[in-house]
């Protein structure tokens, strides 16, 4: 059997990265999303194995030395990173899987599996992104300060990635992506 496709996803915290993947799952149930370990305390409403694997900085960091994350990157303080087994199983039956990451994690899939498509989404404007940031209501203004201080960084990159995608009207985003994905 050939093996299943890899998608990556990236772009700055609150372009709208989960929203897109969301309704693309909606539109495609049989794509593959990867769960990610994080340290980061989980948000009101997060479910435990369905938004993330929540675990504690000592846990993340044994696993990490165990080689168990395919890649894994520290964000605004915290560790993210995807569990290598699980990608590995659903790759080997064909599946087409997606990672919803950073931009430091991106890279490191690009040096692990160069035939991965990657994708960055971009926002429309500076001043959108950050509206959109706030408007989700879901981190505190420091952690908003941090994420916009990064978003900077991750912007200045966009060019080392093949597909650039704006998100400003969602749909034309998505079908911008359904696209790449089944392109193959
Ligand atoms: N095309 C769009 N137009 C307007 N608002 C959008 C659009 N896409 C997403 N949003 C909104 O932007 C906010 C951030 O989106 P989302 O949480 O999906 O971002 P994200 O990139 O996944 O962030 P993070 O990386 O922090 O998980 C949400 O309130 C979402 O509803
Ligand atoms: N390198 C990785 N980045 C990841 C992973 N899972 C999520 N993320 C990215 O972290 C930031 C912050 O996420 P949030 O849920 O705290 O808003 C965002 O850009 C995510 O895409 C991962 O496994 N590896």
């Amino acid at each position: 059997m050939q093996p299943g496709q890899l998608i990556v996803i990236t772009g700055p915290s609150g372009v709208g990265k989960g929203t897109l993947v969301r309704h693309l799952l909606t539109r495609f149930p049989n794509l593959y999303l990867s769960v990610s370990a994080t340290t980061r305390p989980p948000r009101p409403g997060e479910i435990e194995g369905e938004d993330y694997y929540f675990l504690d900085r000592p846990s993340f960091e044994e696993k990490m030395a165990a080689g168990e994350f395919l890649e894994s990157a520290e964000y605004a303080g915290n560790y993210y990173g995807t569990p290598q087994s699980a990608i590995a199983a659903q790759l080997a039956t064909g599946q087409t899987v997606i990672l919803e990451i950073e931009l430091e994690g991106a890279r490191q899939v690009c040096q692990s599996f160069p035939e991965a498509r990657r994708i960055f989404i971009l926002p429309p404007s500076f001043e959108e992104l950050e509206r959109r940031l706030r408007g989700r209501g879901k981190d505190a203004e420091t952690a908003i300060a941090r994420r916009l201080e990064r978003a900077q960084e991750e912007l200045a990159a966009s060019e080392e990635f093949p597909d650039q995608i704006v998100n400003d009207d969602l749909e034309t985003a998505l079908d911008a992506i359904e696209k790449i994905i089944f392109s193959r």
